[in-house]
């Protein structure tokens, strides 16, 4: 077993994720890679593996399951997703390595965060993720689904990205507290649909999902 197998697998069972052995090797290539990146670049300030496994790791896997669910209910086999702010690609990354049919970009306005994207991409051969060196409110292609965790407010999370969002598209944003007062502050032209709590492996802290999507206010 590698440094972290066990406690990875364990989580994945809590999380009644299956993944196949090449995808358990993906995630822990993955934070080993975030790691050594992290020596020279600043990508995250959580440096202890143990935490990097609970507060990162398994973080983002939480999403998996209850992003499955919402594309089997929005009839789409295939999908594209942008993770807004993804830092060093959490749950970007993750996604790319647990879902091969959504083709993930991961979009940052920092280079050498983007340019670790792509590295992630190459090492861990995955065809179905790309890294872009931008700002969220400059991009058009229509996704999905566009997710964010500890990006920005709702607010701003779904006003600067709406022109990326394709019709029927809906936003996932990673949340810890039920932030009432964000979707308070919500635009008119967005509305909340569902907010989901998860439940993180390892970890004593509340985590939730919020999914918005356009409103129709014609
Ligand atoms: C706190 S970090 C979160 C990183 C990652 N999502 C995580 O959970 O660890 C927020 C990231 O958003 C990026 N960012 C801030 N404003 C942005 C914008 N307008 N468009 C794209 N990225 C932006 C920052 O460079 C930073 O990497």
């Amino acid at each position: 077993m590698r440094p972290r197998e066990q406690e990875l697998r364990g989580g994945l069972t809590v999380l009644q994720l299956d993944l196949d052995d090449v995808q358990v090797g993906q995630l822990l290539d993955y934070l080993d890679l975030i790691a050594k990146w992290t020596q020279v670049y600043n990508l995250t300030s959580v440096r202890d593996p143990a935490e990097m496994l609970t507060h990162h790791l398994l973080d983002s896997l939480a999403v998996i399951e209850p992003l499955r669910r919402h594309l089997a209910q929005a009839g789409l086999s295939q999908a594209n997703l942008l993770d807004v702010g993804s830092g060093a690609g959490l749950p970007g990354v993750v996604i790319a390595i647990c879902r091969p049919e959504i083709a993930v970009s991961c979009v940052d306005t920092v280079a050498k965060k983007a340019a670790f994207i792509k590295q992630a991409a190459l090492s861990l051969k995955l065809p179905n993720l790309t890294g872009i060196h931008a700002r969220v409110e400059t991009l058009t292609q229509p996704f999905d689904v566009i997710c964010s965790r500890a990006f920005a407010s709702l607010h701003d999370f779904t006003q600067w990205s709406v022109s990326a969002l394709a019709p029927g598209g809906a936003w996932l944003a990673m949340k810890g507290k039920h932030p009432a007062n964000e979707i308070t502050a919500l635009p008119v032209s967005a509305e909340v649909f569902h907010v989901e709590q998860l439940q993180v492996p390892g970890l004593d802290a509340d985590r939730c999902i919020v999914w918005m999507r356009p409103k129709n206010t014609g």
